[in-house]
């Protein structure tokens, strides 16, 4: 792709956790469903396994009583015989349960795994907490569940549950709050109590229940699906108001008279187009934005003043700074009886923000939070230190070799204050391609403004689209205007960038290089660090967090198994699953069977081979990854690249996974060749791999460097373990 206008990422494409991008991919996951059931039906066939018959619980699917209100979303609900009425629910949120759902066998499994495991606590490791449990429901022991004829004695599920009712003291439902919890056991390193005990807010938390699992990606299901229903979540949504933010993606959403905008990201906005009819409410620059990059109609947009309470709809709204793009903004909603409800959109937390007359401690009863690096392990400098670090090497580089272009990586919006920073230091233009210099005109920054220029040789600092900043892309972008530069130099500012060189202040590392150009990676996030988030939170000690990024997925992980052929991975992975009660993908059913046809004659598979295989795993690590759902991957995974393309979706090794931090934990197992050898002449007649492959196997074999290179990759010398004891030492670290 040659740089260019449209080689500007969004920022949720490239920043976020799950990206719109992969999003789009995750959606049209259902076409490759074909494929791979003809994939599976012939691995089964080779394999000659056996599959559990089909029991009449199959049948229940078609029962009332069984409600697949989403596609994602399973009810069960007990009633009263004698009433009618509804005592409790107990709820599925699993998309497995749906996508397979015309598929009889995975249903009964699923159910018959919901009913009658005796083992403990088998729904939470899969799906959430029962959403409504009503206290005299504990104590209802004797009552009995009909479905279609079946007694289903709830003391089964009583027991399943024990624990968790019995955690469950408040006499009223509660909503799961394990995502709440676990905010503010990340930021406070202990359990707190949740306070979400209004009435407003569990009506919002049980909807949400009847809904889609909250947890999907960054901020909802989005992209165009007919098959797949998207309901607002209810964080999007501001209980007590007719009011939800950022949420274009569900068309007109019931009750809502008001939609505010945060900020002009795609994750955000995404939704909204000319044909918006409702009335968007945003600050100027965010709607001058709208107008002009998606032709919102004026007539459909309310511009609310910075810093000062405006009514809408009989509630003070003020906008805040959110230090994140141009044109960010906080909401502060005010209620006619003073409680203040404070939704972050996407902010970076500093000190100037915890300045903000209209934000004092104790005062937020509800805090709306982006919670995007809201986890220990993201720690990195303030912006001011890494711009000051941009700056001073730039200036450097210069002096030793004036003939030296400067490309910074930007978003559409987002990261001007980089090369905005560069080129006030250094005193001259930047050049932006001709839409760019359209959208940066428009940020109300006069002294940017001024600096601007669409002429490639009035400047050498120029800005490209983040997804250039690599050396053949930078070179390509000085053919394309002729440039006569001896020495390249990419700017890459991305929170995503783990700065290599700690402590001093030179906060970059070298992400690639060529014969004259290099590629630094800065960690300039415009999404606060932890340690700012915990300040922040610290400071206005609000009484009830809602976390608005990659919700539900704490304690989700996603095990991938790799390692050559016969190390244990099958077995491994099937006895998790009984274990864990997590859905299991098995690599060998995703082959093609071209790759099948290889191995059983003997022929060893190639990188080509391997790579569409790969990516296909990939996509199913990133639907589970979106869903915030658990469950245990088997992929030979041999080396460093089809690693980085399983985790990544790209061999590109400059990209890191965008996977969020603890949520996958990836085991290669090992095992020396002679009892590899043996076990693979002992399943011979029943295995479609030809014992022949072991030593291309070995061959191609490339467990990882260090615990730096591959900080998420276990090896486990399985030689002598017994398969329980692999389990175990996986258990121990998943922590599961
Ligand atoms: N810990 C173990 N101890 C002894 N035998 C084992 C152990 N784990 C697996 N096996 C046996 O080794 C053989 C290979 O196991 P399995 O099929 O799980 O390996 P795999 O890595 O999935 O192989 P492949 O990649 O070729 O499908 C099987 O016959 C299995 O029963
Ligand atoms: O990358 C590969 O070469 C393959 O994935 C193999 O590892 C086989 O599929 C597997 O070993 C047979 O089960």
């Amino acid at each position: 792709m040659a740089t260019g206008e449209n080689s500007y990422l969004t920022e949720d494409e490239a920043d976020h956790h799950t990206s719109s991008s992969s999003l789009k991919r995750f959606i049209t996951i259902s076409s490759d469903d074909e494929e791979k059931e003809s994939n599976k039906q012939m691995v089964k066939r080779q394999r000659a396994s056996s599959l559990p018959k089909a029991s009449p619980l199959q049948l229940i699917n078609k029962q009332p009583m069984i409600r697949n209100t989403r596609q994602t979303s399973l009810s069960i609900i007990r009633t009263d015989v004698n009433t009618g009425e509804n005592k409790w629910n107990l709820n599925t949120i699993t998309t497995q349960i749906t996508t397979k759902q015309s598929k009889k066998k995975t249903t009964q499994t699923k159910l018959s795994t919901f009913f009658s495991s005796k083992s403990s606590s088998p729904l939470v490791r899969t799906t959430s907490l029962p959403t409504v449990v009503q206290k005299e429901s504990i104590t209802e022991k004797t009552d009995t569940v009909s479905l279609e004829g079946f007694d289903i004695d709830a003391n089964e599920i009583f027991s399943q549950w024990s624990d968790e009712l019995s955690n469950t003291s408040s006499s009223t439902p509660t909503k799961p709050t394990v995502d709440c919890k676990s905010i503010w056991k990340q930021i406070f390193n202990k359990p707190v109590k949740s306070k979400a005990d209004d009435q407003e807010l569990k009506q919002q938390w049980s909807k949400l229940d009847q809904e889609q699992p909250a947890g999907g990606n960054h901020h909802g299901f989005r992209g165009s699906t007919s098959d797949m229903k998207r309901n607002c979540p209810f964080y999007k949504k501001i209980p007590g108001t007719t009011f939800c933010v950022d949420a274009f993606n569900f068309g007109n959403i019931d009750g809502i008279q008001a939609y505010f905008l945060s900020h002009f990201h795609s994750d955000h906005y995404g939704g909204l187009n000319k044909k918006f009819s409702n009335m968007l409410y945003s600050n100027q620059i965010t709607c001058n934005l709208c107008k002009s990059q998606l032709g919102v109609r004026p007539e459909n947009m309310t511009i609310l003043p910075m810093n000062t309470f405006t009514n809408v709809h009989g509630i003070d709204v003020a906008l805040l700074d959110a230090n994140h793009c141009p044109g960010s903004n906080m909401f502060l909603f005010r209620f006619p009886n003073g409680k203040l409800i404070l939704h972050t959109g996407d902010f970076r937390a500093a000190s100037h923000l915890m300045k903000h007359p209209l934000l004092q401690p104790n005062q937020i009863d509800t805090i709306y939070l982006d919670t995007t690096y809201c986890d220990s392990h993201y720690r990195f400098p303030s912006q001011d230190e890494v711009i000051q670090s941009a700056v001073e090497l730039v200036s450097e580089q210069l002096e030793q070799n004036p003939r030296t272009l400067i490309a910074v990586g930007t978003y559409l919006v987002g990261k001007e204050r980089v090369f905005h920073a560069i080129a006030k230091a250094l005193d001259c233009k930047i050049f932006v391609e001709a839409r760019k210099f359209r959208i940066l005109n428009q940020l109300e920054d006069d002294d940017l403004s001024k600096r601007l220029t669409t002429k490639p040789d009035e400047t050498n600092v120029h800005i490209v689209g983040m997804g250039s900043v690599t050396p053949p892309m930078l070179q390509t972008h000085a053919d394309k205007h002729s440039l006569k530069y001896t020495k390249i130099i990419g700017i890459k500012p991305t929170g995503w960038t783990t700065p290599r060189a700690t402590g001093g202040t030179k906060h970059y590392s070298i992400e690639s290089k060529s014969s004259n150009t290099t590629v630094y990676g800065f960690p300039y996030s415009e999404h606060s660090s932890f340690d700012e988030l915990k300040a922040f939170i610290e400071y206005l000690k609000p009484k009830r967090i809602i976390p608005t990024v990659n919700v539900g997925r704490a304690n989700m992980p996603i095990v991938i198994i790799g390692g050559v052929t016969a190390t244990g991975k099958t077995s491994t992975a099937k006895k998790l699953k009984e274990l864990l009660h997590w859905d299991y993908i098995e690599a060998d059913e995703y082959h093609p069977q071209a790759n099948i046809d290889k191995m059983h004659a003997g022929i060893a598979l190639t990188d080509e081979d391997r790579l569409p295989w790969l990516l296909t795993l990939h996509k199913q690590l990133e639907k589970y990854s979106a869903l915030g759902q658990s469950c245990i991957i088997t992929c030979s995974a041999l080396n460093k690249s089809y690693r980085q393309i399983l985790l990544c979706g790209t061999a590109d090794p400059n990209v890191q996974a965008k996977m969020p931090c603890g949520d996958f934990y990836l085991f290669m197992l090992t095992l020396p060749r002679d009892v590899l050898h043996k076990r693979l002449v002992q399943r011979q007649s029943e295995h479609f791999m030809n014992p022949r492959l072991l030593d291309s196997q070995l061959q191609t074999l490339e467990l990882p460097a260090s615990k730096e290179d591959e900080p998420r990759t276990h090896v486990i010398d399985c030689d002598g373990l017994s398969p329980d004891e692999v389990i175990e030492t996986i258990r121990k670290i998943i922590k599961q």
